[in-house]
């Protein structure tokens, strides 16, 4: 299999110049990871490699391992083996604050100069969630922009319509529609990528960044590499490449873990769902409403009318019940709005276990 150039791989001065006594055949970007078990990539190759003893007992949290796009010392000690000695450089770290256990952050990938957050024009789109991803690109320093994919998918007017929406409340972010049949919006994504730079491509499951990351790097579709079998751990595992380089330079990185942050449609769905519910649930006609059969539930209405998703409509009552069994005496239970913050806490944490 063909390799990169550690310059290709996105390596510079700045980088080299923070462990500048290594040779160049002791750097090596991490370009996927599985539970500790990690793909890194130089100009020698591609090795499966694990952390040193030592890395794995010094470490104090998360940060302290590497993560995708982590530049680290390797040895390599076996055909396509090696070990991963220390991490070395990082310019910044995508991370999620993750709301359940601890609030411990959950780490997305390092040095990256331009995130793409995706977000398909024809569902899903929600300008609280887009919110979420801009913050979370800014707090890594990150510049974001944003694509609406699917473009075909919507009239002109609904596309016009969100664009204005953006633009309102984000008047700094840039965006980009595009379609993948169509080639002029391809050309002008092309038209944002730098030689030596990484990106990074964010969003909810399906809304269409494999396909992006796939005609941006053309005939070098993307390979899934896969991370073999654990020999020690008897379990097989495998992962698919998360980094690649553009033929005419750029470094992409898709879907980096982000099933693991939770960030599927149906949980972000979910999360939205709730405060939702809560509102609504002060409209209802009865105080002590089940949202179950009660006439003049608003809950119940919002389900009809499709503001509301079955699914999360279910959890809702699903969590309900649960609730409900736990809640010790009546006045408990009528201290409703209290209860039912809690319980969009306990969906967060169900969500941060997804
Ligand atoms: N109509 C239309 N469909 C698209 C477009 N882009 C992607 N799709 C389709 O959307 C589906 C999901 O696309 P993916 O690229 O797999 O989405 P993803 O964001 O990588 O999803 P995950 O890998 O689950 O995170 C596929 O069936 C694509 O063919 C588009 O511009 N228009
Ligand atoms: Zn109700």
């Amino acid at each position: 299999m063909k390799t990169n150039s550690l310059e290709q791989l996105g390596f510079n001065s700045n980088i080299y110049s923070t462990h500048s006594q290594l040779n160049r055949e002791e750097w090596a970007r991490v370009i996927a990871e599985h539970k500790e078990r990690y793909l890194v990539q130089n100009e020698e190759g591609t090795f499966e490699a694990e952390i040193m003893g030592h890395l794995r007992f010094t470490a104090e949290d998360r940060t302290d391992f590497p993560m995708v796009g982590d530049w680290v010392q390797i040895m390599p000690f076996d055909e396509g083996k090696a070990l991963i000695q220390q991490v070395l450089y990082r310019q910044n770290i995508l991370k999620r604050q993750a709301i359940g256990k601890d609030g411990e952050a959950q780490y997305i990938a390092s040095n990256i100069d331009k995130a793409f957050i995706v977000f398909s024009a024809n569902r899903d789109f929600n300008l609280n969630r887009v919110e979420r991803f801009v913050v979370l690109c800014y707090d890594a320093n990150i510049t974001p922009l944003l694509i609406l994919s699917k473009a075909d998918l919507v009239s002109q007017e609904d596309l016009h319509e969100m664009q204005l929406q953006i633009l309102e409340r984000f008047p700094e972010l840039e965006v980009l529609t595009t379609k993948i049949d169509d080639e002029a919006c391809i050309q002008e994504l092309k038209l944002k990528i730098e030689q030596d730079k990484t990106y990074c491509f964010l969003g909810s499951s399906g809304v269409g960044k494999s396909t992006l990351v796939n005609l941006l790097l053309g005939e070098d579709k993307m390979l899934t590499l896969e991370i073999g079998t654990g020999t020690n751990r008897g379990k097989h595992t495998t992962t698919h490449r998360e980094l690649s380089v553009m033929k005419d330079g750029g470094v992409l990185i898709d879907n980096p873990g982000m099933r693991e942050v939770g960030m599927t449609s149906s949980s972000d769905a979910m999360e939205d769902a709730f405060p939702l519910i809560m509102e609504l649930s002060e409209q209802c006609k009865f105080s002590d409403c089940t949202h179950q059969h009660e006439k003049g539930c608003a809950v119940i209405e919002a389900v009809h009318e499709g503001e509301i998703s079955e699914e999360a409509y279910e959890n809702f009552l699903k969590l309900n019940r649960e609730q409900e069994h736990y809640a010790s005496s009546e006045a408990d239970k009528r201290k409703k709005g209290k209860s039912l913050a809690k319980m969009v806490k306990t969906v967060k944490q169900h969500k941060e276990r997804f």
